[in-house]
């Protein structure tokens, strides 16, 4: 893996021309770039962070008031993610409704529960907040998809768990928004279950 040094997140926020991150094939590699990726994360300074919340936040409500989905997944902010818990109180208010993942099983895809910004919350066994009275709804049609890392043809590079591949896998497919910071780009290889994502959403991208 080249290119750890190049990863501009804490500094400008624009990704370094062409290629930020590179990792090589393996598991080792890929182990290397989600640490990378991680740190870059962990990086951003608050008031970036707030800002670009707000253009990703902001371009999910557009999306979501041109598409009109049922029912939209959203995600809990860990890690360091994109926050976009103001966009989703916004979607709400304009009568979304939202459900979160919830993990299951280490080897099954991953459900989906009913939520409203607000409803009490507990931790889950992977450290994620889901909702404490859990009803579980089918797989949402449209769904928000955190992303560790993305590379230039839409695939994403989760912490390792291939939750979202798995719900992914069934068709038919859900409209698939990715969410990142633009300096989360990074140049990988798929592997033969990862599903391409529709887009990918960054604080310096403009979806249609
Ligand atoms: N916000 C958010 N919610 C999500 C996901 C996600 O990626 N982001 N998931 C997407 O699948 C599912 C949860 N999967 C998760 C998988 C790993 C870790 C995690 O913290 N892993 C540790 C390593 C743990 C280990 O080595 O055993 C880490 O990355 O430090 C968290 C959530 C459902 N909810
Ligand atoms: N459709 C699938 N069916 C069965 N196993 C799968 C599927 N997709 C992924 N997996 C398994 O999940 C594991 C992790 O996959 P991968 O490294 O792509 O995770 P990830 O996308 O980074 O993680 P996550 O989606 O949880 O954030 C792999 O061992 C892979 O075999």
């Amino acid at each position: 893996m080249t290119g750890a040094s190049r990863i501009p997140c804490g500094s400008s926020g624009l990704p370094a021309s062409g290629a930020s991150v590179t990792s090589g094939n393996g598991d080792e590699a890929k182990r290397a770039l989600r640490a990378t990726l991680k740190a870059a994360r962990r990086e951003i300074g608050l008031e970036k962070r707030v800002q670009w919340d707000a253009h990703i936040g902001a371009q999910v409500v557009a999306w979501w008031r041109r598409r009109q989905p049922s029912v939209l997944g959203v995600y809990w902010p860990v890690h360091g993610e994109p926050d976009l818990r103001a966009a989703y109180s916004e979607l709400v208010q304009a009568g979304a409704q939202l459900a979160l993942p919830v993990v299951v099983a280490r080897d099954a895809p991953l459900a989906f529960a009913a939520w409203t910004p607000g409803d009490p919350m507990v931790t889950d066994g992977m450290g994620v907040q889901v909702p404490g009275d859990v009803h579980f709804v089918e797989r949402p049609p449209a769904m928000l998809v955190p992303c560790l890392g993305f590379n230039a043809d839409g695939y994403r590079l989760g912490y390792g768990g291939g939750f979202y591949d798995r719900t992914l896998a069934a068709q038919p497919r859900p409209a698939t928004l990715g969410i990142a910071y633009a300096c989360q780009q990074a140049l990988f290889a798929h592997a033969p279950h990862d599903v391409p994502l529709d887009v990918i959403v960054t604080e310096i991208s403009q979806v249609r």
